[in-house]
């Protein structure tokens, strides 16, 4: 536990993991004139760490480090930038509890949840540790007696990443996993909310052999700064993005002017749908693995649970009940189910939601207030009698508040369902072949769970559509966004 008496390094096996200089293309630097921002754990409240707080300018030279030195690192065999990247995965295993609890400390998610992150988080440096060696390109019969075609891949060049705070590590490695497997060099601007685990990264990649200049770790408390030299800055030929649509769009208007290739992951609004066919059991254990991941704090939870009426109240019953048995606490602390919200904005967020739905006939009927912890702890909450005028049909509530809409009909609920500008993740629980079938295919999202909350892995192509993003992660296709597709085009 972090007391007045125990600091952060104490509670670490290897507290050379905790660094707080920014890391330049393998150099550990302080920003000028010694600046630092602060970096609070907020189940406490308290400053854990002051982290070297970089300008512009310093974000400049770690691209200029990144751009000389990535010809070299692409020159490299797909095996030797393999190996390297497996030494990584092999590192984060070996230090997982380590950085577990740094992510704890300065996210506030509980332990075990946070070394589910970190397994997640390396589960992308292993996969793309493998796919390095399969950039392939395709031969296509020649246009012309004398004409031969060839396509190759090629890795796009330096890249540079903006990730947010409520998986800050995993949101890292989703992009710089494949990105240096490519061939790339890659600049990131970690949230100033969670700095310590991606320079907790850098230490084990310095320690796996990634040469100096490939991978640069920039923390600055001036967001908007950093993400103008990322996108002004035309040594950076990728941005890659994860966080709300609102800045998505902000980076890719800065980023128009140049055309820059731009992945963005972005906001959800996922609906979580319960048939009456539905094992209820299932239903409400998916829901509230769904709903209460990370505090409910994740782009892919459960924002909105329709549930048709003929099980309605039974599931509103079971999902109450079940909540009482959770443990609210922090994180570090052993038993804790849900730790803190990440500040009192997301604190406020959730209220205003509540009174939203309250005053538009909602019913609370678990939780519904602060915790008494106090802080920006928040007792699980479950509102009945939701319906779509209420705020969090059509906001990111991005906290552990689950409204119940009921509904009557398959197409009432695809038609509710697929009411939003979002269409990250999206969810349902049927035991019926034909409606599954329909419904799967009816849902206007990049990502649909069957009779399962959980749909996170490396394996898969995780992204949205319409609002919530551009391109995808993880998978076979994941490597795609770091890498541009050249036509040969040889007469003989
Ligand atoms: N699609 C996905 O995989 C994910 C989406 N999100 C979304 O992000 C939101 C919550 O996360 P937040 O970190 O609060 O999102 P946010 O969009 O406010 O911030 C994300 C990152 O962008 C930075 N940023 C903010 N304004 C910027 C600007 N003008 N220029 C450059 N960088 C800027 C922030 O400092 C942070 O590092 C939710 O909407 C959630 O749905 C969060 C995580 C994953
Ligand atoms: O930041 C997020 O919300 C993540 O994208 C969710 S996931 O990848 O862990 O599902």
């Amino acid at each position: 536990m972090l007391d007045s008496a125990t600091n952060l390094a104490d509670l670490l096996k290897d507290p050379d993991l905790l660094v707080t200089k920014a890391y330049l293309g393998g150099d550990w630097t302080d920003a000028e004139g010694g600046k630092t921002f602060e970096v609070t754990n907020p189940a406490r409240g308290d400053v854990i760490a002051k982290v070297a707080d970089l300008d512009r300018a310093q974000c400049a030279k770690a691209i200029d480090l990144a751009h000389a030195a990535q010809k070299d690192w692409a020159k490299k065999t797909a095996k030797e930038r393999s190996q390297i990247l497996r030494k990584w995965f092999d590192l984060m295993i070996e230090h997982a509890d380590d950085l577990a609890t740094i992510l704890t400390a300065e996210e506030g998610k509980p332990h075990a949840e946070a070394k589910g992150e970190i397994m997640y988080g390396a589960s992308f440096v292993e996969w793309f540790a493998e796919e390095a060696k399969r950039v392939y390109g395709d031969t296509i019969p020649g246009n012309a007696e004398n004409k031969r075609i060839s396509v190759i891949r090629q890795p796009v060049g330096v890249a540079a990443a903006i990730t947010p705070w409520n998986f800050p590590n995993a949101m890292i490695t989703r992009k710089a996993g494949p990105a240096l497997a490519a061939g790339c060099s890659f600049v990131v601007r970690p949230p100033s909310q969670t700095p310590l685990s991606a320079l907790a990264l850098g230490v084990l990649a310095d320690r796996a052999g990634l040469p100096k200049g490939i991978l640069s770790i920039v923390p600055s408390s001036s967001s908007s700064e950093i993400g103008k030299e990322f996108c002004e800055n035309e040594k950076v030929r990728k941005l890659t993005f994860t966080g709300s649509t609102e800045v998505g769009r902000i980076l890719l208007s800065q980023a128009a002017d140049q055309v820059k290739k731009c992945s963005m992951e972005l906001g959800g609004n996922a609906p979580f749908i319960v048939f009456d066919d539905a094992d209820l059991d299932a239903a409400v254990e998916g829901a509230i693995a769904c709903k209460f991941r990370n505090n409910g704090q994740t782009c892919v939870c459960a924002n909105r649970i329709y549930v048709q009426s003929g099980i309605y109240d039974a599931f509103a019953e079971k999902l109450a009940q079940k909540l009482q048995d959770k443990t609210v606490g922090d994180g570090l602390e052993e038993g804790t189910d849900y730790g803190p919200l990440i500040d009192r904005d997301a604190v406020e967020k959730v209220k205003a939601h509540i009174a939203d739905a309250q005053e538009k006939g909602g019913k609370v009927i678990a939780g519904g207030k602060e915790h008494a912890l106090g802080g920006t702890f928040f007792q699980p909450t479950v509102i009945t009698g939701a319906t779509q005028d209420m705020a969090f049909a059509t906001e990111e509530t991005f906290g552990p508040l689950a409204p119940l809409f009921r509904f009557e009909t398959e197409e009432e609920a695809i038609e509710k369902a697929n009411d939003t500008i979002f269409g990250l993740a999206s969810y349902f629980f049927s035991r019926d072949i034909s409606r599954v079938t329909r419904v799967q295919e009816a849902l206007e999202y990049g990502i649909v769970g069957v009779n399962t909350g959980l749909i996170s892995t490396e394996v898969a192509p995780f992204g949205g559509v319409k609002q919530s993003g551009l391109g995808r992660e993880g998978s076979k296709y994941g490597i795609d966004e770091f890498t541009e597709m050249k036509y040969i085009n040889t007469a003989i």
